[in-house]
């Protein structure tokens, strides 16, 4: 069983709990479930953006506890600060040590910045929780859904005004999954048998998606000359985690980043 299994069998025992605690109609009761998304595909790719998106992330499967301090509100909005183009916020608790509150509360921080629910979505509910929370975009992952699924999920948030990001590992995951009604396609560096991040995966991968997506590039980032070559190669965005959750001032070492990153005029700023 891979981690990816266990996260998955204990994430459809979550969602059949809360479905039966608060039914779909109380969701979309909720006042965020009307309010107008923003995109994250324009965030990313507009010419004048970092393409970073910076995520909240308490503790991984790879990494155990990283940060057991960071205020979700103070952190995000000094990301936003510091030049995040969109913000990813983590919803998992048993594995991440995330919860919904967290991402209520950077919407709340941050009202005009595209927010990613980071999470295992397995279910339609979990689209309309992810709109009564707050987000904008959500995470449709190849390696846990069946390509019909990844089909009938992102035509639902699409329906909910929600962008889609689906991430892939692989070759025959984005040949397999790849479909027009996502908008921006993620290759995840980290091997989720060995946790280990290698680059050369995106680098791989890049030429293979259409030009109608947003590239992400995701995971296991953290220095400025690797995100110029992965920029180089065609990548809009670059979605980390760990490398600013580690520190004490995430924000801090956010901006630190985007400094370094942009000390090139070859990139945008
Ligand atoms: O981060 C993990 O250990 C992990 C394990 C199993 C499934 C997913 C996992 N991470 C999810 C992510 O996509 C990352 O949080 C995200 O790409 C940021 O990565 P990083 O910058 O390395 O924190």
């Amino acid at each position: 069983m891979t981690i990816l299994d266990e996260i998955i069998a204990q994430k459809r025992i979550e969602v059949a709990q809360r479905q039966a605690e608060t039914p779909r109609s109380a969701l979309e009761q909720m006042p965020d479930f009307k309010r107008p998304t923003l995109s994250a595909r324009d965030a990313v790719q507009d010419f004048r953006s970092t393409g970073i998106i910076a995520e909240f992330k308490r503790r991984s499967p790879s990494k155990g506890l990283i940060n057991g301090t960071a205020d979700v509100a103070t952190t995000t909005r000094g990301y936003v600060q510091a030049g995040a183009a969109v913000l990813s916020v983590l919803t998992d608790e048993p594995f991440f040590g995330g919860t919904p509150a967290d991402l209520q509360a950077a919407r709340a921080a941050n009202p005009g910045t595209p927010i990613l629910r980071k999470d295992f979505i397995v279910d339609t509910y979990q689209l309309l929780e992810a709109k009564a929370w707050g987000a904008d975009l959500v995470l449709l992952i190849a390696a846990c859904l069946t390509p019909d699924e990844v089909s009938t999920l992102s035509m639902q948030a699409q329906d909910l005004g929600l962008q889609v990001l689906l991430e892939v590992h692989d070759e025959g995951e984005l040949d397999r999954s790849l479909t027009h009604t996502v908008d921006l396609v993620g290759v995840n560096n980290r091997n989720l048998k060995t946790f280990e991040t290698s680059v050369e995966t995106s680098l791989r991968l890049v030429e293979r998606i259409p030009d109608t997506f947003a590239k992400i590039t995701e995971s296991g980032l953290h220095d400025a000359q690797t995100m110029r070559t992965l920029f180089r190669a065609g990548f809009d965005g670059f979605l980390i985690g760990e490398a600013f959750m580690k520190t004490t001032d995430p924000a801090a070492a956010l901006a630190t980043l985007i400094h370094q990153y942009t000390l090139t005029s070859a990139v945008p700023i």
